[in-house]
């Protein structure tokens, strides 16, 4: 333990070195260009916390996303990441480095040691469950969490949060830290306490860089680097004990007593007068900062207990394999903790089949309620639909942000995320509509044999699997409140040409082969299949009743358009759909999370 313990303390150096680096976005389709960032030089060194402080809009959170590749586009200049093996390429280097983002995405059902094995697991391969153990322990107690590893992390203090996000990448041991406003929405003493957890990390030979917005006085000497921007270009980059007498220089005297980052952003802000040609072209020399060979600042850690670095550069990430099963466990747990999504569904389609197994009471086999059966057919075929649509439409938008950081900070595969939570739904949209089949079918005395039974079920399960795909896909391309006005009119589209409601005999001829692509048609036709098909006996005409058209499924078959025996192909275009669609979805998940 005491060994891995100093383990953690060391990491391996990388300066981020940037020269004549200019950045430029286009407005709206064939708009204007606008330069957001302009010919900035900087040095950014290991073992450093750095700020990136400046004016709202003066392109901070821009050079944070560029260093750290997460923002791509029309760069010119040069980026060199100087390690000890020299020069690194940008992909070579994103390896090493994390991205913190502003808001905290974290799963508030895992408690904080839950969701730090989880990250333990999916970032490192080669190791013990104990070694693991021993890791996280570590990095909560230097973080300051070892009191709230059995708290959910919905009830974590913002500041718990935030470090809780930090703990989480230290895991990879990553030399690069980025953070976006790491201190926002903290209290005084909770942005203290996270800066000096900063602090600490950066002294252990890491590339700390954040930006941050108006620190007080004792936050801002805590930095070691102050890179101040305004307009795109660089206006101070000096160490925080040096403004005053460098604004001094300048003509600017900060009065005493006031926080010098205070005074530092009114002057970029004018409030002394619009000096900003002459500060930009008086800073240009410091922002060009010299390098300092990282060997040299290796030596002054010489003592340091050398086998340590290499437990920690052994360190594998694991197969996708094993992260698949890291995640599927995960997925379950999720599902299990999540009472809305299982424990209420599941008494929901109970009491939901138990309603019209009532309502529909005896319409499978009574040739006077033919008409009821089929309308008992549509409403256990949009049950299905909807009860799988909306939350799904939901389930993506929810999750994207955590996905989005889980997958720029190289903690999985995103087709290993797609398989983990495929495979977690599918049996879980099997066993709903298990229950749900089983209470209706024999409540409303459909056809007692296995066979039709399990027809009947085969396209309630796949309506639901082909249902689910085209929530995720909606809630994949639109957010919440669009995906779910999608969701709606999509399923009223697809209900008017379904068949239900207008008979394909009914259908303009154009509209009745448009039909063809609608997946809802194959699941109205696969149930009338699977209960009146398949050379079924007539259904009884009670004796209080005079005459029972339709007690002939033939009849039935005929009046519906439906006499050809179509069950296997709506089974087969059901799951073309389902496949189809799991594509479609995958590759806008992917495209969406390519851009910010
Ligand atoms: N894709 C884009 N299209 C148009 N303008 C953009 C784009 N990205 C950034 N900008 C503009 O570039 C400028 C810098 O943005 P950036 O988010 O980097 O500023 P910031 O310093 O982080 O601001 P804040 O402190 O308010 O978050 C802003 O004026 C912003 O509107």
């Amino acid at each position: 333990m005491s060994r891995y313990k100093s383990a953690t303390l060391r990491t391996r150096m990388i300066d981020i070195q940037f020269k004549d680096l200019s950045y430029e976005v286009q407005i709206g389709y064939r708009g204007q260009k606008k330069q957001i960032l302009k010919d900035l030089d900087g040095l950014f060194k290991a073992g450093e916390l750095t700020a990136i402080m400046g004016t709202s809009g003066a392109g901070k959170s821009t050079l944070l996303n560029i260093l750290s590749g997460l923002q791509q586009g029309k760069l010119t200049g040069k980026i060199d990441y100087i390690g000890n093996e020299g020069v690194q390429n940008l992909n070579r280097y994103k390896k090493d480095s994390c991205y913190i983002q502003q808001t905290d995405c974290l799963y508030d059902l895992f408690t904080v040691q839950e969701s730090m094995m989880i990250a333990a697991y999916l970032k490192i391969g080669n190791v013990t469950h104990t070694f693991r153990q021993m890791l996280t322990d570590s990095i909560l107690k230097t973080l300051n969490l070892t009191k709230t590893k059995d708290t959910r992390t919905a009830r974590l203090s913002g500041g718990q949060k935030k470090r809780l996000s930090i703990a989480l990448e230290l895991i990879g041991n990553p030399p690069i830290m980025f953070l976006d406003e790491p201190t926002t929405g903290l209290d005084s003493l909770a942005s203290l306490q996270c800066v000096s957890a900063l602090q600490t990390l950066a002294k252990t030979g890491r590339t700390i860089i954040c930006t941050i917005h108006q620190p007080s006085a004792a936050i801002y000497q805590m930095f070691d680097h102050i890179y101040l921007m305004v307009d795109g270009q660089c206006m101070y980059a000096d160490k925080p004990g040096n403004t005053v007498s460098y604004f001094a220089q300048q003509g600017f005297q900060c009065p005493k007593y006031h926080n010098p980052a205070d005074y530092m952003l009114e002057v970029v802000n004018g409030e002394y007068g619009n000096y900003d040609t002459q500060l930009i072209a008086a800073a240009k020399h410091y922002c060009e900062r010299t390098v300092t060979p990282l060997k040299q600042r290796m030596i002054k850690e010489a003592s340091f207990d050398e086998r340590n670095v290499n437990v920690l550069s052994k360190l594998k990430p694991p197969s996708e394999m094993m992260r698949f099963m890291v995640l599927l466990r995960r997925c379950i747990l999720l599902l299990y903790r999540d009472w809305t999504l299982t424990h209420l569904k599941v008494i929901m389609t109970f009491f939901v089949a138990v309603l019209l197994g009532l309502l529909f009471e005896h319409s499978g086999d009574d040739g006077s309620k033919t008409i009821s059966n089929f309308g008992f057919l549509v409403i256990s075929v949009m049950y299905v639909i909807y009860t799988t649509m909306i939350p799904a439409v939901l389930k993506f938008p929810l999750e994207l942000a955590i996905l989005r950081k889980e997958r720029f900070n190289n903690w999985y595969q995103l087709k290993t995320y797609y398989i983990a939570t495929l495979v977690t739904t599918l049996p879980l949209q099997i066993l709903f509509s298990l229950i749900y089949s089983s209470i209706t079918y024999v409540l409303t005395n459909q056809p007692m044999e296995w066979n039709r039974f399990f027809m009947f079920l085969l396209i309630l399960a796949l309506t639901s699997f082909a249902s689910e795909s085209v929530g995720l896909g909606l809630g994949a391309i639109f957010n919440p409140i669009n995906g779910t006005f999608f969701g709606a009119i999509t399923v009223c589209a697809m209900l008017s040409l379904a068949g239900y409601l207008v008979f394909f005999n009914h259908m303009p001829v154009i509209l009745y082969y448009v039909s063809y692509v609608n997946y809802f048609r194959y699941a109205f036709e696969g149930m009338v299949q699977a209960i009146y098909g398949f050379q079924r006996e007539n259904l009884r005409c009670p004796s209080n009743v005079e005459y029972c058209h339709f007690r002939i499924p033939s009849i039935i078959l005929e009046e519906l358009s439906m006499s050809k025996p179509m069950f296997w192909i709506d089974v087969s275009m059901l799951f073309g759909w389902f496949v189809a669609i799991r594509i479609l979805v995958y590759a806008s998940l992917k495209r969406r999370l390519s851009k910010l």
